[in-house]
Formats: C-alpha cells, structure tokens, sequence
C-alpha cells in the first residue's frame, strides 16, 4: 500500500498483478512485469503532480512543494496482439488516483474530438464563438474534463484525423494531459501508407516528446490461448447454452458488433446473418432448413475462419434435407479445416435418431465422427497454427 498526502492509499498496478497470478487469473510474464514497473512510476509521478496542485491551490505550494516534473511524460505500449497491453493500462485506469481520467478507444476520441471541431464551426458561423480556429478550445476543454487520457488500440487510419493530431496533441498536452496508449504499432509506424504522410510526421515527435515508448515484447498471444479453451460444442439446448454460445461469440470477436453480410455467388447471394472479422454466425435453420449447397458452404467456408452454428436439432429420417445438408456442410467444414462452434440439442454422438443402416446413418457416422474431432485439442491447436501461419 502507498500512502500519499495522508489521506489517499493505493494499490499499485505490481499488486494487483502478483494478486491476479496468485489466484490464477493470469500467468506471470516477465514481459508484462516490466510494463508493470514502469506503470507503477508513471502512477507515483502523477500523484506527485497532483499532490503539488493541491498544495499549489492551498497557498503552501514553496513551503511544501515535492519534487514534481513539470510534465509528467506518458507512457505507449505497443506490441503484437492479445499480449496484455489493455489489460494492463486498464489496471493502471482503475488505480491511479486521479478523478478527471478518461480511458477510451482512439477512434471513439476522435470521432468526439472531430463531433467538437464541427460544433465549434457551427457555433462559430452562429457568432455565439469568437475564436476561429477550434483545436485550441477544444483541447482545453478536453483536458479540462480529464487530465489523464488512456487509449486503447492507438491507430491512425483518417486522414481527416491525421492532419489535426500534431496542433491536437500539442494543446492537450500544452494543458497538462498525461497520455497512456496501448498500440499495435510503434510510433513511426503509425500511419504509415497514408496520404500526405509528411504533413502527420510532427506528430510522432510530438508523441515521442510526452510519453516514453514501450514494447510489450511477450512471446504469447493469451488472446489465442484463451479462445483455445473455450468450449466449442454445447449441449443440451437452453437458455444456459445460449448465453454461453454468446459469451463465446463475444470472446471471438472481440465484442465488434456484427453486421449482415451477402456473400455474392453467380446469379444470387449467401446471406450471413451476422459476421465480425473473419467470424460468421448462422443458426441451423440459415444453413440447413434454407436450400444451400456445397458452393454456398465453400463460399462460407472461403471468407470466413470461425463458424457458429446455433441449435442444431436431433435429425432422423422424417428430415432428410436437412440432415443431408448438415453432412455436407460438416464435411466442407471439416475438409477447410474450420473452427466451428456449435449449440445442439445433444451430444454429437446422439444428433441423429433416425434408422441405423440406412445410407444416411452410415453418412450421419462420419459427420459425429469429424463433429467430435473438431472438438479436439489437436484441432484446435492445427486451427491456431494455421491462423498464426495465415498472419
Ligand atoms: N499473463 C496473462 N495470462 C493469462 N491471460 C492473459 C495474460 N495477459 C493477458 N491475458 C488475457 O489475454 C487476453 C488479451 O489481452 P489484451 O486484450 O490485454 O491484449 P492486447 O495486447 O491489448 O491485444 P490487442 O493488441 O489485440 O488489443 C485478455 O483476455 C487478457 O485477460
């Protein structure tokens, strides 16, 4: 526990980490320690900033003042995916002791940043504003809600937002924001092949200025070895299988909201009723109850990595479409070597009911038998290495 200015206590980022390994939550990386460490300063060099406003504002600001930067240098982790980073940083967002501190996604501040500028012309062209030029208030408004700005996934992508970032920037931080920043890049990366680069180039330095620059060099993705684990055939069907079918889903794709997608083949379209990135969900009824064929389990197959399929119903011969559909779009599954999560109303080796030795028995034996292998260990892990090679 850190005792500041008599009155606050804190946790440091260091013992909620050693607390999370100690229960088993996380495992102890080395690579994540070091960010540790340095979140833990960055966390003691604020309190001390804030501590020196407070005394600052009482009056006692020469008798007492410690020894403060007068600008606290931030801090941007950057590093391959699933390593921790936002983890981390959000650890630091609940534990430094600050109350006008914002944790946001870097496209969501620039979105409100861009929603701002748009406001402030408006209320220009109205006369309510004098000033023409709308990042410096906008910037000081910013930092005055919120001194401490954490992003989350750094990116730049728009030019729109790459052409304000350095005067942007250099006004927050002109006003005191401190910035923490998880990234996939490192600083020079950042808008690498975008359009009039030079003209986002001062940014960096600007960047590089007010926040150290950290790699979070981990060797393993926990993102992945989490997904690895998670269960992949649910049964029986039920309130209970549909949330965890959910909860999977979300883990997947990473909480993106999914859109509808139409896959085009000759003449018509596939519709995927929701898809994230390279993750598509159906129910049984979209793939098997609806007249589909090969080609449109291929051209599922060929755009996407991961494929949820819910409540897949117990088959007999009174259904035989849609049972002939399911093998055939196990099969292709199977044969493209997908990830596939399934609900169903029962164990893959109880999904057909239908009279054993007919040649759809005999078929329905392959399809449990490629369902079960799907769930393996081993498929899971080729899946992984295959989607590690494909990066
Ligand atoms: N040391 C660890 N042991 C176990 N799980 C971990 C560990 N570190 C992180 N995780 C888990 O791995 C997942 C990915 O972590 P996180 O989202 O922080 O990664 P990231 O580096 O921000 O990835 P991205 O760059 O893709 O945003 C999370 O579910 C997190 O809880």
């Amino acid at each position: 526990m850190h005792v500041r200015d008599g009155l606050q206590t804190h946790v440091t980022v260091r013992q909620r980490y050693d607390h999370m390994v100690g229960t088993g939550l996380v495992t102890r990386d080395p690579a994540q320690e070091r960010i540790v460490g340095r979140l833990d300063r960055l966390i003691d060099e604020i309190a001390d900033k804030r501590l020196a406003q407070k005394s600052s504002a009482l009056g006692w600001l020469f008798a007492k003042r410690p020894k403060t930067p007068a600008v606290v240098k931030g801090l941007y982790v950057y590093g391959g995916v699933g390593r921790g980073k936002t983890m981390l940083m959000d650890i630091f967002f609940e534990l430094v002791p600050v109350r006008r501190k914002r944790r946001v996604h870097f496209n969501d501040f620039m979105a409100d940043v861009q929603d701002r500028i748009q406001k402030h012309r408006q209320a220009r062209k109205e006369g309510t504003v004098k000033e023409d030029d709308p990042i410096p208030p906008v910037a000081k408004a910013l930092a005055e809600e919120s001194w401490v700005l954490c992003f989350d996934e750094f990116t730049v992508t728009d030019i729109a937002d790459a052409m304000i970032l350095s005067r942007l920037f250099s006004a927050l931080f002109a006003n005191g924001v401190v910035l923490v920043a998880t990234s996939n890049v490192a600083p020079q990366d950042l808008y690498r092949d975008g359009l009039n680069r030079q003209l986002f180039l001062p940014f960096i330095a600007i960047l590089e200025r007010h926040a150290d620059v950290a790699t979070l060099d981990s060797d393993t993705d926990y993102r992945l070895e989490k997904l690895n684990r998670l269960p992949v055939y649910m049964s029986p069907l039920g309130e209970d299988t549909d949330r965890r079918m959910d909860e999977a889903w979300h883990a997947v794709t990473r909480g993106r909201a999914p859109t509808t997608v139409e896959i085009p083949l000759k003449g018509r379209h596939v519709t995927v009723p929701r898809a994230a990135g390279s993750c598509a969900r159906f129910s049984f009824a979209d793939l098997c109850d609806a007249p589909l064929g090969t080609r449109d389990y291929l051209a599922i197959a060929e755009r996407f990595d991961t494929i949820f399929i819910d409540h897949v119903p117990v088959l007999d011969h009174t259904r035989r479409n849609p049972a002939k559909r399911f093998i055939l779009l196990v099969d292709t599954l199977y044969d493209t070597k997908k990830r596939v999560v399934v609900s169903a109303e029962n164990t893959a080796d109880k999904l057909y009911a239908g009279r054993a030795g007919t040649t759809e028995a005999f078929e329905f034996d392959r399809t449990v038998s490629r369902l079960i292998e799907m769930q393996s260990k081993d498929w899971q892990e080729a899946w992984s290495e295959k989607q590690a090679l494909a990066s």
